[in-house]
């Protein structure tokens, strides 16, 4: 039922060139160190990527360490590293220009070029003539070619250049060919293509200078590649349009990182490459290590995941609507287009108002629960659940409160480990504006068969129930120790009664293993808050296997 096709076809040449170490930390809000790229790179070679573009040597310090370590400390199996550069700069000889030597230091056994190819860079960033441009481009790749290594040359700006100026263009592409360039990358540096020029301006080239379509190319053949930006929001297309016009060649970065709104995302164009086009691409462990990859990335470039990236975003199989849960439960195909697990990613339900008893049904088998032919059970927790969601509940960002209101319904009552007499918070400040607040909780419960009386104190009324709460349970759960309160938000909603504002709290709790969040609403920010600490606390204990004592 999905449009997945599995792969049919390992082209003879076909490379995936990743520059996440270069262009990828053109980002704003990424700074990779070396030990990141270090630590990145070995990813990037077990997901099968062909070429890793290390970065440009010579021209930044880190990326001149890193190939020195790179060659010392990688033990790559699948890829070949590539260190990027500029063709020489005008007036000089390539032999002499330092940053050109900088790319032989390197040792990088690929080379990779960034040629001006629109005829305007040449004449007003270069500030030089046509003839010198192509010069520039035929030296350099000449030059290196002839120390032995292989060269890539990326021709910025060639799809803006072509239009402006086709003969300029195919000039560029002509003269890194006849150099001995392996590939010509044709870049949409500002990102501003749409498929269908895409299409027809590679496919005109590639019968220009006869260059074979991808899938007849075979090793030693000259060949033609994609280097997509996103600023017009087609680069995963414009590179898909590019493969089919014969581009046997293409060049992202990991989770679509790059300058501006980002580089084309390479795992989406794989993706599609291997399971829509039956392209076999990877050569390492593949498609099915693509989400832990992403995410591994993402952590060491200290960026959050994107949810709903394609694929391996968080959100990538995860199903609101009641209606979709009813056919999914049927088969999950029905309302995806591929099996997730193909992308080392999950189908997940999200129980809200718009949830119907299927979807309760499906999330009760995601938490474990064979909820199957209870229909009283399943219509009392969807009806639970549309009421609570309309007073301003939130279950889809809380699974584990939702977990405590199904097993409530399940078994009549929710797990005992202790019994609320009462809690009360206080605020004080020393002095005026600017002082520090202290606060101060006292929580009276009953666990273990005692009367329990704690204070706790903190930097704000919440902490200082937090503190109170941990303090008292503490004593009959030990367990509780290992939890930690590590996010909490807060969110003031308009009832629609209009009686006024409701407050609505998520925290998030982890043990050091796992993490689960609760969800809280009430008339102020403090009643909110206990009832997520609360329900933090049932569910951490119910999770450890904690008896009720
Ligand atoms: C499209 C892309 O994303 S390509 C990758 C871009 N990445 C980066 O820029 C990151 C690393 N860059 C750097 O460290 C610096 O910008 C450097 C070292 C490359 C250049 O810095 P500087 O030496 O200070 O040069 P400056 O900024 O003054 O000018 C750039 C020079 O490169 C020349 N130049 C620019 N593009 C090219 C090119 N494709 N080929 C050859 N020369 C080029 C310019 O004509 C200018 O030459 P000039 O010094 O003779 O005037
Ligand atoms: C080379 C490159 O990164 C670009 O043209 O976008």
């Amino acid at each position: 039922m999905t449009s997945a096709t599995n792969p049919v076809t390992s082209p003879p040449v076909f490379h995936v060139y990743d520059t996440t170490l270069r262009d990828g930390a053109q980002q704003e809000g990424i700074n990779l160190s070396v030990a990141d790229k270090l630590a990145i790179a070995p990813l990037l070679d077990e997901l099968g990527v062909g070429y890793i573009e290390g970065g440009w040597p010579g021209a930044v310090p880190k990326d001149t360490e890193f190939f020195r370590r790179a060659a010392k400390e990688l033990d790559l199996r699948h890829a070949v590293l590539a260190a990027f550069g500029a063709t020489r700069k005008a007036g000089v000889r390539a032999w002499d220009d330092p940053q050109v030597r900088a790319l032989l230091d390197s040792e990088a056994p690929v080379v990779t070029l960034v040629a001006k190819s629109d005829v305007r860079h040449v004449e007003r960033a270069l500030r030089t003539t046509p003839e010198e441009g192509l010069a520039m481009i035929t030296d350099t790749v000449t030059f290196l070619a002839g120390e032995g290594r292989r060269v890539v040359v990326d021709a910025e700006h060639f799809f803006d250049g072509y239009r402006y100026d086709p003969e300029f263009s195919r000039a560029a592409v002509r003269a890194a060919f006849e150099a001995g360039a392996e590939v010509v990358a044709l870049c949409d540096t500002n990102g501003g293509m749409l498929p269908g020029w895409v299409e027809q301006i590679v496919a005109e080239l590639r019968d220009d200078l006869a260059v074979p379509h991808g899938r007849d190319a075979r090793p030693g053949d000259p060949l033609l590649g994609m280097h997509a930006h996103n600023d017009s929001g087609c680069a995963v297309a414009n590179t898909l349009a590019a493969v089919d016009a014969g581009a046997a060649h293409v060049q992202g970065t990991v989770n679509g990182y790059g300058e501006r709104t980002g580089n084309v995302d390479l795992l989406t164009v794989v993706a599609n490459l291997e399971l829509k086009h039956g392209l076999r691409t990877l050569a390492g462990a593949g498609l099915e290590e693509t989400t832990r990859i992403a995410h591994a990335v993402s952590e060491i470039a200290n960026i959050s995941p994107y949810a709903r990236q394609p694929y391996v975003g968080s959100s990538a199989f995860a199903h609101k609507a009641g209606l979709h849960a009813s056919a999914i439960k049927v088969d999950p195909d029905l309302y995806q287009h591929i099996d997730p697990t193909a992308v080392g990613n999950d189908i997940r339900m999200l129980v809200s108002d718009m949830a119907g008893r299927a979807s309760i049904e499906l999330k009760g088998r995601e938490l474990g629960f064979d909820l199957s032919g209870q229909s009283e059970l399943l219509t009392r927790v969807t009806s639970r659940v549309k009421d609570d969601e309309a007073n301003g509940y939130t279950y889809e960002a809380a699974d584990a409160s939702f977990e405590l209101l199904l097993r409530e319904e399940i078994t009549g009552e929710r797990p005992g480990y202790f019994r609320v007499e009462s809690w009360r918070t206080i605020v004080a400040r020393a002095g005026g504006r600017g002082t520090e607040a202290e606060a101060e909780a006292t929580v009276k419960l009953r666990a273990g068969g005692e009367r329990i009386v704690t204070t706790g104190e903190g930097n704000g009324p919440v902490n200082a129930l937090d503190h109170a709460l941990r303090l008292a349970l503490t004593r009959v759960y030990p367990e509780i120790e290992a939890f930690e309160l590590i996010d909490f938000k807060v969110r003031i909603l308009d009832t629609e009664q209009g009686t006024g504002a409701i407050t609505r709290v998520l925290i998030e709790t982890t043990d050091g293993v796992t993490s689960w969040s609760t969800v809280g609403v009430g008339p102020n920010l403090i009643e909110a808050a206990w009832e997520a600490l609360t329900d933090s606390a049932i569910f951490g204990l119910v999770h450890a296997g904690v008896d009720p004592r």
